[in-house]
This record gives C-alpha cells, structure tokens and sequence, in this order.
C-alpha cells in the first residue's frame, strides 16, 4: 500500500530515547575519547583509516537539527564511534578499552529502554 507516515508518537518516542541515550552516553566517565571529532591533523592516520568519522558533538548535531528519521539511524551513528574505535584502537588500549566499555554500556541501555 501507499508508505503511510508514522504516527507521530511513534517519532516522539524515538526522540525522546535519543536525547535520553545520547545524555548518558556523554555523562559517561568512559566518554573523553568520544565526545568531540578526532583531530585529523594531530592523529596520524586517523584521516586515511577512518572513513567516516563521528562522535559524540556531532551526533548532539544532528539530533538536535532533526537529521535522525528514526532510532535506527541513531543507533548507526553511535555505532559508528565504536567500530571507527574498534578499527584504529588496540583493545588493549586506555582509548580501546574505553570505546569497549562504552559500547557495551549503550548496547544494555537501549535494550532496556526498548523493553520498557
Ligand atoms: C576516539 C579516538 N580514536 C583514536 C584516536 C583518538 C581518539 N580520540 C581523540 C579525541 C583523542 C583521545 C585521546 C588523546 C588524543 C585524542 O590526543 C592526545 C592524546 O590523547
């Protein structure tokens, strides 16, 4: 049938989980290595590895400027911090245990929040 636009309410919840993850995830004690773009002239290598970087201020961005459709395109973004962590940081690292650590705490909020 014709795409029907989603209920609004449907949207207002998605946002609201949004605002309320992206909050925690920056309150994080672990956040520090994710809460601004990773400076490209200052990190070797960071500009050639990572394709599509991201972090924490730009997602607040785009929240904030109505560029999520929904919360999966929000859950991408934020899983894109991680995996460009993943990909440029040895587990064993400060940053690499950090982005760990961080994943898995968002993964356990938005199951929780969804299961609400
Ligand atoms: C997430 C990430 N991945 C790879 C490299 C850097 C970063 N984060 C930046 C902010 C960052 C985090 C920690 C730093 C730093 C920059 O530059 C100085 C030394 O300590």
């Amino acid at each position: 049938c014709a795409k029907m636009p989603k209920p609004s309410q449907d949207n207002d919840r998605d946002l609201t989980f949004c605002r309320i993850l992206l909050a925690e995830l920056e309150d994080h004690h672990d956040a520090w290595p994710f809460l601004n773009p990773v400076n490209i002239k200052t990190v070797p290598g960071y500009r050639k590895v990572i394709k599509k970087p991201m972090d924490f201020s730009t997602i607040r961005e785009k929240l904030c400027s109505c560029q999520y459709q929904n919360l999966e395109m929000f859950i991408i973004d934020v899983n894109l911090v991680f995996d460009n962590c993943e990909k440029f940081n040895e587990d064993n690292s400060e940053i690499g245990r950090a982005g760990h650590n961080m994943r898995k705490f968002f993964e356990r909020r938005w199951t929780e929040l969804l299961k609400s």
